[in-house]
């Protein structure tokens, strides 16, 4: 397991590009029949990929768990947030066998002893991307497909960031610990997500980019709001932002991402925008 600690925003100023992607960029969230766990000690966030391709696929493959969470299963004090980014596959929770297409999520609560990924056709396999987060109390375990989520139009095309933020996890949805989770979808033509930017000092929140094209890349902007820097995601890559970081991403082509924040409250818009015009 990739284990990421805390950085702090005084010493980022400082960060040479090395030092940067390996503390934020997650590079590499999927192989082919492995579970793929970066452990970040932000809000104790864990990003999981899984991609079944051959065989079926448990949660805890070549996962320590008491050494790693210091429980007997990763679910026993953790809920999670799964979406499907390839072909059709299934979640079996428990025994309970959920089947996720591409774009469709599957909230698990804590206490599930049991989570095992497979893929429908291995010629076309599922990827299921996961945020799990720390839990207290068992909620309710749901499929949502983007039909159930709250969908947010915003921006515009002639500030080339029209998009939908379509709320899967959040608690106007249904109801989670800590964790919410999202897909904002740029229409064609735009490439600017998140700006003007925002922080939230209460919660901190990864981005997974996906669905850009080949030899397209993001800049994702992240920094104090006076004091930033960009790191360049590629197709299929996260980047950790902590609760003193912008969090913003300008495409050389249109793209989709997934959001998933953990922290302190679940209310979305607990946030300190940055105007545009104060931005460095
Ligand atoms: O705190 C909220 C998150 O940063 C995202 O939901 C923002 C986002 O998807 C967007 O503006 O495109
Ligand atoms: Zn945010």
């Amino acid at each position: 397991m990739d284990i990421r600690y805390s950085a702090n925003q005084k010493d980022f100023k400082r960060y040479t590009t090395e030092e940067t992607r390996a503390e934020f960029l997650i590079e590499k969230v999927f192989a082919d029949d492995e579970i793929v766990a970066t452990y970040s000690h932000v809000d104790r966030m864990v990003v999981f990929g899984c991609k079944p391709v051959n065989e079926a696929v448990p949660l805890d493959k070549g996962i320590d768990c008491m050494k790693n969470f210091g429980t007997n299963y990763v679910l026993e004090r953790r809920e999670l947030g799964i979406f499907n980014l390839g072909g059709e596959g299934s979640v079996e929770v428990d025994g309970e066998v959920y089947n996720l297409a591409f774009k469709d999520c599957l909230y698990v609560t804590k206490g599930h002893k049991s989570v095992v990924f497979k893929s429908k056709d291995k010629a076309n396999p599922a990827k299921f991307y996961m945020i799990s987060a720390p839990a207290h109390k068992v909620c309710k375990t749901t499929f949502l497909s983007i039909a159930d989520a709250q969908k947010k139009p915003v921006g515009d095309n002639s500030t080339a960031n029209k998009r939908v933020i379509n709320q899967f996890i959040h608690p106007d949805v249904l109801e989670t610990c800590q964790l919410s989770m999202g897909l904002t979808e740029l229409d064609p033509g735009n490439v600017w997500n998140t700006m003007p930017a925002h922080t939230h000092e209460r919660r901190s929140e990864i981005y997974y980019y996906f669905n850009i094209a080949e030899n397209q890349a993001v800049f994702h902007m992240m920094g104090e709001g006076d004091q930033t820097r960009h790191i360049l995601v590629q197709n299929d890559q996260a980047v950790i932002s902590p609760s003193w970081s912008i969090h913003a991403g300008c495409g050389t082509a249109n793209y989709t991402f997934i959001w998933a924040m953990c922290g302190e409250n679940l209310t979305f818009d607990d946030m300190d925008h940055i105007a545009i015009s104060d931005l460095r």
